[in-house]
């Protein structure tokens, strides 16, 4: 950690490195790095502790219902008016926004890539996004995008905001470092992040892959906030457990020189000047918070006798879309289990769904598919398009003995959402797309010669 960065010192939590979290779905938090920063009883005293200035940002309107309701106060060296004058436009032309209709040629079909190739020239967070896929309507707040991002540099003097969206960042390969104005998180493969709408950052490697870089997805959710899901008949507990959100504790960095901050605003993006950093919030209270956590601590539920379940049971987040269990975004993992279904055709049934599927691979093999569905690479299985198990694996399923097996090393998710996704252009024409991906089904014959029992081959 570099001199300018100070932290606050907070309950530290084991098992999170040099960096401290506060754990909590949705909570109140406060932080400060100094002590006093934050004001007692008050928000907005005549005179900030430290001389410093109060700001407030809104994640929400004033007057959303109270379970709705978010907002945090910063507690800062410079308000963030404080740039150098307008905006300039800015060109990040992989980077794309709903609606992004009609973009490339494609046929309609189920489409399969390998992983995207790390760059070759210098390449940070924000230029290393590639949009796969967008959906519903940035401008009506409904919809989201999925990307890739592949980036080799840091983040030094450039920060960033997301007017449109709040962004849900899964990294594949390389531990990231983002830097948020709340505070630091770093962020491995098998841990997610959630960056909220309007909060600025800046993303460091902390840690590259063998081939010198960082991959991973990111869900851009243009609609209502993700929230943990309802759980039901299960109860109080499983699945994502709210104390299994990470928060980080409050960190500024005291910088006074040029730096630039990136916007990105209704599908554009717009750069200004600032002669310092952003990032300069000394101490903060509120429950407008970026999070992360870790998907190993997600305990599944799941079928302890027959049948295979809707994937609704592995959901990690839902962003919902004002009209009752249909998500404009589902956040759905496949992490590793224990497989123990008695007569039963275990991994994914055949399938055509009114939700649109987009799924990444973090690592190991996913259970519909033997080959091609490899670690970094993605598939689109879009409204009503039918999919399910490769004959490979069809096969294999229909004829297993059935005991109890675990399914290990394996961390597959989907980004499921109830808009179409459409196709950007650079995904249409990616190398990794797989031409062949069809052929994987094409070894699935007629089945109807068998007896009452099943047909015994
Ligand atoms: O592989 C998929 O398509 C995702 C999926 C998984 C599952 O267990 C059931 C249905 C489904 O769409
Ligand atoms: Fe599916």
């Amino acid at each position: 950690m570099s001199d300018h960065i100070v932290l606050a010192k907070k309950n530290p939590a084991p098992n999170t490195g040099d960096l401290q979290y506060m754990p909590g779905f949705g909570n109140d938090f406060e932080t400060e790095c100094l002590p006093g920063v934050l004001p007692q009883g008050r928000n907005s005293p005549q005179k900030c502790a430290y001389g410093l200035y109060a700001e407030q940002l809104s994640g929400s309107p004033f007057t959303a219902p109270r379970g709705t309701n978010e907002r945090s106060w910063l507690y800062r060296i410079r308000p963030s008016v404080r740039h150098n004058g307008r905006f300039e436009t800015l060109d990040l032309p992989h980077w794309k926004t709903a609606p992004c209709l009609n973009d490339h040629t494609l046929a309609l079909g189920q489409l399969r890539w390998d992983p995207v190739d790390m760059p070759t020239t210098p390449t940070d967070f924000i230029a290393g996004m590639r949009t796969i896929t967008t959906a519903g309507d940035a401008l009506g707040q409904s919809g989201m995008a999925t990307h890739v991002y592949v980036c080799n540099a840091d983040m030094v003097d450039d920060y960033f905001f997301n007017a449109d969206a709040e962004l849900l960042v899964v990294p594949q390969i390389g531990t990231l470092r983002i830097f948020t104005e709340l505070g630091i998180m770093d962020v491995a493969p098998l841990e997610v992040a959630l960056i909220p709408r309007g909060m600025m950052f800046k993303v460091s490697i902390l840690d590259a892959g063998a081939d010198g870089g960082a991959r991973g997805y990111v869900c851009e959710n243009y609609g209502a906030k993700f929230t943990l899901p309802e759980r039901g008949p299960i109860g109080a507990n499983c699945l994502a457990n709210p104390r299994d959100f990470k928060t980080p504790v409050a960190a500024y960095e005291d910088k006074e020189t040029p730096c630039r901050v990136l916007v990105k605003w209704c599908g554009q993006f717009h750069v200004t000047d600032i002669g310092h950093s952003p990032l300069d919030v000394v101490g903060w209270h509120g429950n407008y918070t970026p999070f992360k956590y870790d998907l190993r601590t997600f305990s599944p539920v799941g079928a302890i006798l027959f049948d295979h379940p809707d994937p609704s049971i592995f959901t990690v987040l839902t962003a919902p879309s004002g009209e009752a269990g249909t998500a404009n975004i589902d956040f759905v993992i496949f992490p590793p289990r224990w497989m123990v279904a008695e007569n039963t055709f275990r991994p994914p049934w055949y399938h055509r769904n009114i939700m649109s599927e987009f799924m990444g691979l973090i690592e190991g093999q996913y259970d519909a598919k033997e080959q091609g569905f490899v670690p970094g690479g993605m598939s689109l299985h879009n409204m009503m398009l039918a999919h399910g198990p490769d004959a490979e694996g069809f096969t294999k399923a229909s004829e297993m003995e059935l005991k109890p097996v675990k399914q290990e090393g394996t961390m597959a998710f989907m980004f499921e959402t109830r808009f179409p996704q459409q196709l950007t252009r650079f995904a249409a024409e990616l190398p990794g797309l797989q031409n062949d991906y069809q052929e994987c089904w094409q070894g699935l014959e007629r089945r109807f010669d068998g007896t009452p029992e099943g047909r015994q081959d």
